[in-house]
């Protein structure tokens, strides 16, 4: 049941507290109350996400992200260098659902190679590709796309799964010519853009139909699917919304091994204890997450003494080590147009048109050429030759979530493998006060170079013949512009793709840094384990699994 008061709450305590209603914390919330045994609170301090609009249309999704609004945490980062010293909004989301229900809805599994690595680096081959696939088939429900087209040909239905909970499809709505014309690059330029059939198979390098976690032309969060009416209603399962935690309580160190009680959140002005018998999750998110840990003395101990925190548990990685990727756009003039007005009354009357989905039709996956120069001074950092360091998202509109009302097309490029990593830390011993967020964008060398490069592919990729009659010009000209100027735009244009990870990292058990052990209890600590993407991307896979380990943990 989802509660909006704690005084309705049928007591406060329970086998599990989990924090954080997003992503991770709601496929939690619905594995581990498949065991009737086990009780469940979920703590968010979010607002509920029935019948908000702008989350359920998908084509709507900029109305939550282009400025301050309730559904947001509404967050800055700090002055970032690598931008010209802009802070920028920093999205978060404040709805159930987490960042499931305000996210751009891209399905992107990420390469094999990036899971074998993790599980060469954490010493567990359970986070290699080949054991996370049935978990990938536990969220994936394939859908078929709003308006029912024939999908031959534009997927590869071997590595989807029709039986999980969060739905994931092709786009419902058609670009005939400009989908014609991004087929047809594959086809007239082949070494560069190679058409793939299906870039969630493990191996994403080339050009495919883009994939959303929609289903019948509305978002599929985690709040919709795992928390859909067939299972809230489990007697074991409990949600409260308006609750922000602000620590974990009653921390108690035995044989060097700390353990807490539970969490303390507030609601309304005042503050109460959820206790936790079994054990208490950290779902909160990447920023939420490592707060909530310094804020309970959990993190660099010198760092934290300097703030009047007591340290609890001395772990320098906290907070450390956030990894971001930075976006952009290249828009063009282009022959196209849409209707705003009939293509919405299309979406309320029946859930089909251009509002199911975003504008963009493909993905292409590339990579730097192996002799770039760039890899003279840094060591790819990308986890094999056939995992990709650019995305370029194409499609008709002005960007990302942008109605499709004008003549335009844009393509959006994303860093997938930066080396500038940035910081969450705290600004005072007030654990209400927001962190201090620095994604640390585009500080390095690597980074602005790809950037650079993510340029050229896709001009490139419109040089390809068949754009001849429909490009009318770009705007602005990035491919005329001196590298300094190139830097200006870039630095001066780029934001957050939201993809902020690996702030409160898993690493292998006896590892001298990281904050988890690859069972994703926290390192020093007893029943206290992080489930998000602060440990490492990938969120809803990384629950599931997550889910399995905590039970089995427990029975
Ligand atoms: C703008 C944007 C676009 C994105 N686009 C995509 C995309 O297209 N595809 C994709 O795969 N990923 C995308 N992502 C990333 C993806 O949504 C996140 O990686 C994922 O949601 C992370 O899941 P999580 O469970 O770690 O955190 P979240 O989903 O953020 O959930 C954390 C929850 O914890 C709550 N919380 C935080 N602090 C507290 C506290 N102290 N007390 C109680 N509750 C708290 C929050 O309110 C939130 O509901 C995007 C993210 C953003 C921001």
């Amino acid at each position: 049941k989802i509660y909006e008061d704690v005084s309705e709450l049928p007591g406060l305590e329970y086998d599990f507290v989990i924090v954080g209603a997003g992503a991770a914390g709601n496929v939690l919330a619905n594995r581990l109350t498949e065991n009737l045994n086990f009780s469940v609170l979920v703590l968010e301090a979010g607002v509920s996400n029935e019948g908000v609009i702008d989350s359920m249309v998908p084509l709507f999704v900029n109305n939550l992200l282009s400025g301050p609004n309730a559904y947001e945490w509404n967050y800055t980062t700090t002055p970032q260098v690598g931008l010209n010293n802009r802070s920028i909004p920093y999205q978060r989301a404040y709805i159930l659902g987490g960042c499931t229900s305000h996210n751009g809805m891209f399905y992107t599994r990420g390469s094999a190679e990036d899971y074998n690595r993790w599980a060469t680096l954490t010493g567990d081959s359970g986070w290699s590709w080949d054991d996370l696939l049935p978990y990938f088939f536990k969220n994936e429900k394939w859908s078929p796309p709003a308006d029912n087209h024939d999908t031959s040909g534009e997927f590869n239905p071997a590595v989807h799964s029709t039986q999980g909970i969060n739905s994931v499809s092709l786009s419902g709505s058609r670009w005939p010519i400009f989908e014609n014309q991004v087929i047809q690059t594959t086809r007239e330029l082949p070494d560069e853009f190679p058409f793939n059939l299906d870039y969630n198979s493990g191996e994403p390098l080339g050009v495919g139909w883009f994939q959303s976690t929609i289903g019948n032309g509305t978002r599929s969060s985690s709040a919709t699917s795992y928390l859909a009416p067939q299972f809230i209603q489990r007697p074991n399962l409990h949600v409260l919304l308006h609750a922000q935690v602000s620590k974990l309580v009653g921390p108690q160190t035995a044989k060097g091994v700390v353990s807490f009680e539970g969490v303390q959140f507030s609601q309304g002005g005042s503050l109460f204890t959820a206790k936790a018998t079994k054990e208490t999750i950290l779902s909160a998110g990447a920023i939420g997450t490592p707060a909530i840990l310094m804020n309970s003395g959990i993190g660099d101990k010198n760092a934290l003494t300097a703030l009047g925190i007591s340290s609890v548990l001395d772990l320098p990685s906290v907070g450390q080590n956030a990894t971001d990727q930075p976006t952009f756009f290249a828009t063009w003039a282009y022959k196209n147009a849409t209707l705003f007005n009939e293509a919405y009354a299309e979406w309320n009357a029946t859930h089909t048109g251009p509002f199911t989905n975003l504008p963009v039709t493909h993905i292409a996956w590339t990579r730097l050429d192996a002799d770039s120069p760039i890899f003279k001074n840094v060591t790819d950092p990308s986890a094999g030759p056939k995992t990709p360091h650019i995305e370029i998202f194409v499609g008709t509109g002005t960007g990302f979530g942008a109605a499709p009302t004008g003549n335009s097309m844009s393509f959006g490029m994303v860093m997938l493998t930066p080396t500038s990593r940035g910081s969450i830390t705290l600004q005072s011993n007030n654990p209400f006060d927001p962190p201090l967020i620095d994604p640390g964008m585009l500080v390095t060398d690597f980074d602005i170079f790809t950037a650079r490069e993510s340029v050229a592919q896709a001009y490139s990729f419109v040089q390809a013949p068949v754009w001849k009659d429909y490009i009318i010009a770009p705007t602005p000209d990035l491919s005329n512009m001196t590298t300094d100027a190139l830097d200006e735009f870039i630095r001066n244009n780029a934001y957050t793709s939201g993809h902020i990870v690996s702030t409160a990292a898993m690493s292998a058990k006896n590892a001298p840094y990281g904050v988890v052990n690859p069972d994703l209890l926290v390192k020093g600590a007893s029943g206290l384990s992080i489930i998000d993407a602060s440990i490492m991307a990938a969120t809803y896979v990384v629950a599931e699994r997550g889910a399995d380990l905590v039970k089995q943990r427990w029975t």
